[in-house]
């Protein structure tokens, strides 16, 4: 039997909103040294108090499946519905903190938006408990920060253990940037 959360996770999507606004607060901003130090004991704390709460694999927030990066602090938050079988259609808003440089998303960021936003697809739609084998990454545009942007993913075909999708980032109908993923089912006891 499996036990009910103890934990309410629309409040956590809360908290992890509040972290997304001080992760970017702290790209925007200029302390001097003695607010720095205030600040520093004021995060050191809020710290204390959350490891009071530490939780065992597969009782912690950040992991649970259902919520995906709604309630991961270092995901990028993004809405998507599936629009069929093998399509999915929605958008992301990227912010200060994932800018790398002159108002462009951090090229590191990207990816790693492509990797939640594919893997928890096919774990939806193609094969759960799925792992990354490759991720191309093409960088065709600058992507804006602080803009809605449309994000698209289609699974493209599933051979065996192999789901074969693909995604899009885009400005209007500029294409910023695009994405091809195989995603490799592990089989049973595989670590
Ligand atoms: C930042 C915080 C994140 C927090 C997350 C919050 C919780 C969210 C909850 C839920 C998440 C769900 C959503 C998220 C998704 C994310 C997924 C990831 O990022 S996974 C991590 C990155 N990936 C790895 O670390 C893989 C490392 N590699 C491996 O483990 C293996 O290489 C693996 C499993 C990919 C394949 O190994 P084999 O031994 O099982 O299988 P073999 O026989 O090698 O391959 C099977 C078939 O695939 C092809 N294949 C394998 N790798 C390939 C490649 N690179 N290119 C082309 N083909 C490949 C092979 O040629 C073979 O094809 P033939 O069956 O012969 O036709």
């Amino acid at each position: 039997m499996t036990e009910a959360p103890a934990y309410d996770t629309t409040s956590f999507v809360d908290l992890i909103d509040a972290f997304r606004d001080l992760q970017e607060t702290l790209c925007l901003v200029a302390p001097p040294p003695a607010a720095t130090l205030e600040l520093t004991a004021a995060v050191a704390d809020v710290t204390k108090r959350l490891k009071e709460f530490e939780a065992p694999e597969g009782h912690r927030v950040a992991r649970d499946r259902e919520m995906g990066s709604d309630v991961h602090p270092m995901l990028v938050k993004y809405e998507a519905t599936d629009t069929s079988d093998t399509s999915l259609a929605g958008t992301v808003t990227f912010n200060h903190a994932h800018m790398g440089g002159g108002g462009a998303v951090h090229g590191g960021v990207i990816p790693m938006l492509f990797d939640d936003l594919l893997g928890m697809f096919v774990s939806r739609r193609g094969q759960p408990n799925s792992r990354t084998a490759f991720l191309n990454v093409n960088y065709r545009s600058v992507t804006p920060v602080l803009r809605a942007l449309r994000v698209d993913a289609r699974i493209e075909k599933i051979e065996g253990r192999k789901t074969f999708v693909t995604g899009t980032i885009s400005d209007g109908y500029l294409v910023c940037a695009e994405a091809e993923a195989l995603f490799v089912r592990l089989l049973p006891g595989q670590p």
